[in-house]
């Protein structure tokens, strides 16, 4: 057998246009542990020196697959298996009610968006998934000390969703956490690119930062064995656009995470811990150092996949440069400066 029959060819939507990448056609197998590590945060808050400690790990992962576990990350198992419960009552809704939520007539594009309308790689298939998400809203930012003087206008229409008790409190409170977690791991990301470790501070004040809820339908097993176990993608292809991404995912398994060598790996759900990878502009801003990485989900069971992942980006009005400790005489910066407000295609 010839290369060319191993391979296949994905084309790819990112940051800096459409780019073609080389996947094997195996099956997916099983990472090793360098290739996705499980990354303990319990020195989080610690000294300097911990803190310093924990971003040489990242940078290892960061600099290989772009993909890896946090165990420890301080998100209470409670609060997430409400949020998951909140996540299952909103989709298992009548359509008529889910439609009341619809980003087609929220504000800020947050709410609900209904199966199959993305398709986030075109040489796939569309998405089999719906999602509800929230944006970046300064009233929900618990570093914001006022909130309640802020201006209304994007906010999400909560009573659309108000006969789903405690909707609204715990989806905001997980909203938060992650928001907190995710601004702690952008300092750990500064000092895995050994800058001081406010660096992204001052960007990240009013970020882009989505929160999501996604459901995956069962997959029939007659489908799976009518199209050759060639099933609709959950979500196809396709690189994360922000900077960095926490997934909280059920035991369903189905997300593949394309490796070094083009081959996909079974990013396999762990319980305890969220998966954390790199986004293109992260890629960028590391002069190509840090990985942004190739996945997709697959929900081929005969029951629903349920995940939650959280995007966090800079602040829209900011312009962000390749970081100086990238930079040197034998690497020149491969980018120019870019407005944060660019990136704004989020695979809902
Ligand atoms: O649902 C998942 O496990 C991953 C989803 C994902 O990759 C995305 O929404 O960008
Ligand atoms: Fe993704």
């Amino acid at each position: 057998m010839t290369t060319l029959l191993e391979h296949t060819q994905v084309e790819l939507l990112t940051l800096s246009g459409p780019e073609f990448r080389r996947v094997s056609t195996a099956p997916p197998r099983p990472p090793t542990t360098d290739e996705i590590p499980i990354i303990d945060l319990a020195s989080i808050d610690k000294d300097l020196a911990a803190r310093k400690s924990l971003a040489s790990k990242v940078r290892a992962a960061a600099e290989s697959t772009g993909f890896f576990y946090i165990k420890n990350h301080g998100i209470s198992e409670e609060l997430i298996q409400n949020a998951l419960s909140q996540a299952k009552a909103f989709f298992d809704q009548p359509i008529e009610k889910k439609q009341l939520a619809s980003s087609k007539i929220q504000k800020n594009a947050d709410g609900w968006h209904g199966l199959g309308t993305t398709q986030v790689n075109k040489t796939e298939t569309r998405d089999r998934k719906e999602t509800f998400s929230l944006r970046y809203n300064a009233k929900n930012d618990p570093t914001v000390s006022d909130p309640d003087k802020l201006s209304g206008d994007n906010d999400f229409a909560w009573e659309t969703t108000s006969h789903l008790p405690g909707f609204h409190e715990t989806t905001i409170e997980f909203y938060q956490r992650r928001l907190t977690l995710a601004r702690k791991m952008i300092r750990i990301f500064a000092l895995a690119l050994e800058m001081p470790e406010d660096y992204f501070d001052t960007v990240t004040t009013n970020p882009g930062a989505d929160g999501l809820y996604v459901h995956y339908p069962a997959t029939p097993a007659d489908a799976v064995e009518e199209n050759n176990g060639d099933v609709d993608v959950g979500i196809g292809s396709h690189t994360d656009i922000q900077c960095v991404t926490l997934l909280w995912q059920d035991m369903s398994g189905g997300l593949q995470v394309l490796s070094a060598s083009d081959e996909w790996l079974d990013a396999r759900p762990i319980a305890g811990t969220l998966v954390v990878n790199i986004g293109d502009f992260l890629q960028r801003l590391s002069n190509n150092r840090f990985k942004s990485t190739v996945h997709r989900v697959y929900n081929r069971q005969p029951t629903s996949r349920y995940s939650m992942p959280f995007f966090l980006g800079f602040n829209p009005d900011s312009v962000c440069r390749v970081v100086p400790s990238c930079i040197d005489e034998t690497h020149p910066a491969l980018y120019e400066p870019i407005s944060c407000g660019k990136v704004s295609h989020i695979p809902f």
